[in-house]
């Protein structure tokens, strides 16, 4: 992919500096694909939280990475994506570490900033299947936003997003979305990041 990623983002004022949200970042047979091999990998999810990893083991409450968290190189499914990511200038290098997050209705995240010293600038996430809120919160000022993350879509944190902003899905079974009700059926959400270790 050789179109820089900034260009297709959408504008949204009150959303943190440093987020880049871009729809429709992979196609609906590319989704079908990564759906099929995480389902394929089911015997690698935590059984409580239903959480895959790859590259390397990650509790998102932990404060400091391992190397001895390694679990072995990303799958080829998961490969060409996050070498998409580094090539398309938003990583120093291929994110080497990915969280699957599987949600079913009424469940969430609690608001968190991803690990400081544990990973790299950049986080980015893909959203599949069923679309949600995303709440976003400023940790120095009264500030808070909400982002619908839809199916296909990417989301980056860099710069103040990543660092000064927490990020949450309430779990709940359904969001406002323009006003409407919309239900939510299951999601899974890939978060790629660059492991440090010092
Ligand atoms: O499911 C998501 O979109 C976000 C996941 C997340 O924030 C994390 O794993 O740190
Ligand atoms: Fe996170």
């Amino acid at each position: 992919m050789s179109t820089q990623l900034s260009q297709l983002s959408v504008f949204q004022p009150d959303l943190p500096p440093g987020l880049e949200y871009l729809p429709d970042f992979i196609s609906a047979g590319e989704a079908d694909y990564l759906v099929h091999n995480i389902d394929a990998q089911a015997w690698r999810s935590d059984l409580k939280r239903r959480v895959q990893h790859y590259g390397y083991r990650y509790d998102y409450k932990a404060r400091q990475a391992s190397e001895e968290d390694y679990i072995g190189r990303l799958p080829p499914f998961l490969r060409g994506l996050a070498e998409r990511l580094a090539y398309a200038g938003n990583f120093g290098s291929v994110p080497d570490q990915v969280i699957v997050n599987e949600y079913m209705p009424g469940q969430g995240i609690s608001a968190h900033v991803d690990c400081r010293p544990c990973f790299g600038a950049v986080i980015a996430s893909l959203s599949l299947m069923s679309p949600c809120v995303m709440r976003l919160e400023n940790i120095k000022v009264s500030q808070q936003t909400d982002l619908v993350l839809e199916p296909g879509s990417l989301l980056i944190l860099s710069g103040e997003a990543r660092h000064v902003w927490t990020h949450a899905i309430p779990a709940r079974k359904s969001d406002m979305v323009k006003g409407e009700k919309q239900l939510r059926s299951r999601r899974l959400s890939l978060t790629f990041r660059e492991m440090r270790f010092d």
